[in-house]
């Protein structure tokens, strides 16, 4: 089946705190983006790449995209105020049935198994969202004070959030609601069951300059493999 991947790096990457929006910023002296957008390549040789840009960094992402394996398979259009809006202008280049990834562009070590696993078990499902258990004890905040959550029924959700074409397409008609936090949220509201697979606890996002640094660690770690 046809394959599209969104990649979103429509954002300016407030947390980090750095001049340069984060998915530019360079690991292993390549940028952020770069890696995400290779891994995708890399997966199948007729994937597609829908790359969200800010609206200012076009020019940036162009060069960008001119130095990954294949070039000719990436299409750009620009991001919109919120990721929602990002997603939904991106999904507005597709087309034809298809299978949509939706990664955010900085997940950049993220691995082609886990995108092969998502394809197979979105085609046989309708979607697939990876998704890991937390490691740490949790809490939920009350208006009394706070108690325990049990954490086996807990997870951490991940990207490539992956659908069939028409079923996130029609999800994403729906208006903009604040609770949106990713694709899973938004396909959930227009009454499709979602399918969590297994993650990958290196799938990180890079959010917080503690990221980066350990980035670096994993990526070394995979070169050195
Ligand atoms: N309007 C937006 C907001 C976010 N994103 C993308 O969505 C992914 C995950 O979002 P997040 O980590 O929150 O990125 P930022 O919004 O850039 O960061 P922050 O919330 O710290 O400002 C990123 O690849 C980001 O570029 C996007 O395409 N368009
Ligand atoms: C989509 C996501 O990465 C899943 O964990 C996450 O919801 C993005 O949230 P953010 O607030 O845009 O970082």
């Amino acid at each position: 089946m046809k394959k599209y991947a969104v990649i979103v790096a429509g954002g300016s990457g407030l947390r980090m705190g750095t001049a340069v929006p984060k998915q530019f910023l360079p690991l292993r002296g390549k940028p952020v983006l770069w890696h995400s957008l290779n891994t995708f390549l890399a997966a199948w040789p007729e994937l597609e790449i829908i790359l969200v840009l800010p609206q200012d960094h076009v020019h940036t992402g162009k060069e960008i995209v001119a130095t990954t394996s294949h070039p000719a398979r990436i299409r750009i259009t620009v991001g919109g105020e919120t990721r929602f809006h990002s997603v939904k202008n991106g999904l507005d280049c597709i087309n034809e049935p298809s299978i949509v990834f939706v990664h955010d562009a900085v997940r950049c070590l993220i691995s082609t198994n886990l995108i092969h696993r998502c394809y197979e078990a979105a085609l046989e499902k309708g979607n697939a969202i990876p998704a890991i258990q937390p490691i740490d004890s949790l809490r939920i905040e009350t208006e009394t004070g706070n108690h325990m959550l049990d954490r086996q029924q807990v997870r951490i959700i991940q990207t490539p959030q992956t659908f069939y074409s028409d079923l996130i397409k029609k999800a994403f008609e729906q208006p903009f609601n604040p609770a949106f936090t990713d694709e899973a949220s938004v396909v959930e509201k227009s009454g499709i069951a979602i399918q969590l697979i297994e993650g990958e606890a290196s799938n990180i996002k890079i959010t917080r300059p503690l990221d980066i640094l350990l980035a670096e660690k994993i990526l070394e770690e995979n070169e050195r493999r």
